[in-house]
């Protein structure tokens, strides 16, 4: 493979992933169709209400599932070209860390008490303070060390869940800007399990929304952010307070999640949703069936001669930029040709893809 295919290559294809629980209501579906990929490099927020199953998905992704009563029970989750649901337990350990790591929330309990820094993290950078123990260092120290631990293996995708939550908003910024510098440094794909839109808008490129336990929504964060297409996201960015409004009351989501065990026919945001019609009640709306993926460029035809210029003109969200990646080789068309002087760019022997770029 050419070095730019190997920078840009995808590192994580997780496809239809189900993971469910088995407790006395029922069948918890808390992971249910979820589907997405992630480039080296890339970084993906992973957004939603409390118990929209984020966490689970984070816990599949590390098998890490508590069996029982979890189980992933049907889906794929392709790690640098293998299927990790097909691993034993034991090959699977030597994944963890070394080609998939996580950053948990609370750094007190991620690190062990009896083990002073050193013992745990063995990286120059602590060397001042790798006597101590994690009580003897601050919140944001902590989280260093947890991050230090993440990438020392120097995995191909690190997962952070919620890894600013407990830290002060100047430390939260020191600590972004670390796993930036370490994303670019290592060509990391990181994964951002967070509620804090404020983050995904800094680190992340693509953000993928859950409710219920499936994406509802995944694409481009500006795109997203600009343009929701599904009721639940549009919703969720409302209940973010903005600086610049004067409001009496923040807005908020009316109701709740449906309780997982049990969920309704149909789309199962239609009791909350503002547009919601009877078909809603019956079948998820056609524009959203999807296991995670969205229509962002569906069946377009154009040619273009040399020194021909074509301008591409569309609202936001109207699929410019996607169609632009995919000329660039930055996304994989799901069906389709992109044809250059005859061949398909997409198809084509890897070796000439550097001279296509340059041209
Ligand atoms: N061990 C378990 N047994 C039964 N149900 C579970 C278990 N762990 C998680 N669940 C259920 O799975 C669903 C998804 O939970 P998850 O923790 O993934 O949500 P989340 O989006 O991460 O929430 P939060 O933002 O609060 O962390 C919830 O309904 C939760 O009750």
């Amino acid at each position: 493979m050419a070095s730019n295919d190997l920078e840009n290559e995808v590192v994580l294809e997780v496809e239809d992933l189900r993971t469910y629980f088995s407790t006395r209501w029922g069948t918890v579906k808390a992971v249910d169709g979820v589907s997405f990929d992630l480039r080296r490099g890339e970084t993906l927020g992973i957004v939603g209400e409390s118990g929209c199953g984020k966490s689970v998905t984070m816990l599949s992704l590390m098998r890490l599932v508590p069996t029982p009563p979890g189980e992933i029970v049907s889906g794929k989750i392709v790690l640098q070209g293998q299927d990790i649901l097909q691993l034993t337990e034991h090959e699977m350990s030597r994944v963890r860390g070394s080609q998939i790591a996580l950053i948990i929330q609370d750094p007190m309990t991620s690190l062990n008490p009896v083990f002073s820094i050193g013992n745990q993290v063995n990286i120059p950078a602590a060397e001042s303070r790798v006597k101590d123990y994690p009580h003897q260092l601050s919140g944001g120290m902590r989280q260093r060390v947890v991050g230090a631990i993440g990438i020392s293996c120097e995995p191909a995708v690190l997962i952070a869940d919620e890894p600013t939550t407990s830290l002060d908003v100047t430390i939260q910024a020191q600590y972004l800007k670390l796993l930036k510098d370490l994303q670019q440094q290592q060509n990391l794909a990181l994964i951002f399990i967070t509620h804090d839109f404020g983050v995904v808008a800094k680190m992340c490129d693509k953000v993928a929304v859950m409710y219920a336990g499936k994406i509802v929504e995944m694409g481009d964060v500006r795109e997203i952010f600009n343009t929701p297409s599904h009721p639940y996201t549009e919703a969720l960015l409302a209940s973010v307070p903005k600086l610049e409004e004067d409001v009496d009351r923040l807005y908020a989501i009316e109701g709740q999640p449906p309780a997982l065990h049990d969920l309704p026919p149909g789309c199962s945001f239609a009791d909350r949703c503002p547009y919601v019609m009877d078909r809603c009640r019956d079948e998820y709306p056609p524009a959203f069936q999807t296991t995670g993926y969205l229509k962002a460029v569906d069946g377009i035809s154009f040619q273009i001669q040399r020194g021909e210029t074509l301008g591409i003109v569309g609202e936001s969200g109207c699929g410019k930029s996607t169609t632009a990646k995919l000329l660039l080789m930055l996304e994989e068309p799901t069906e389709g040709r992109i044809l250059f002087e005859g061949e398909d760019i997409h198809h084509t022997d890897s070796s000439h893809r550097p001279a296509y770029r340059s041209s």
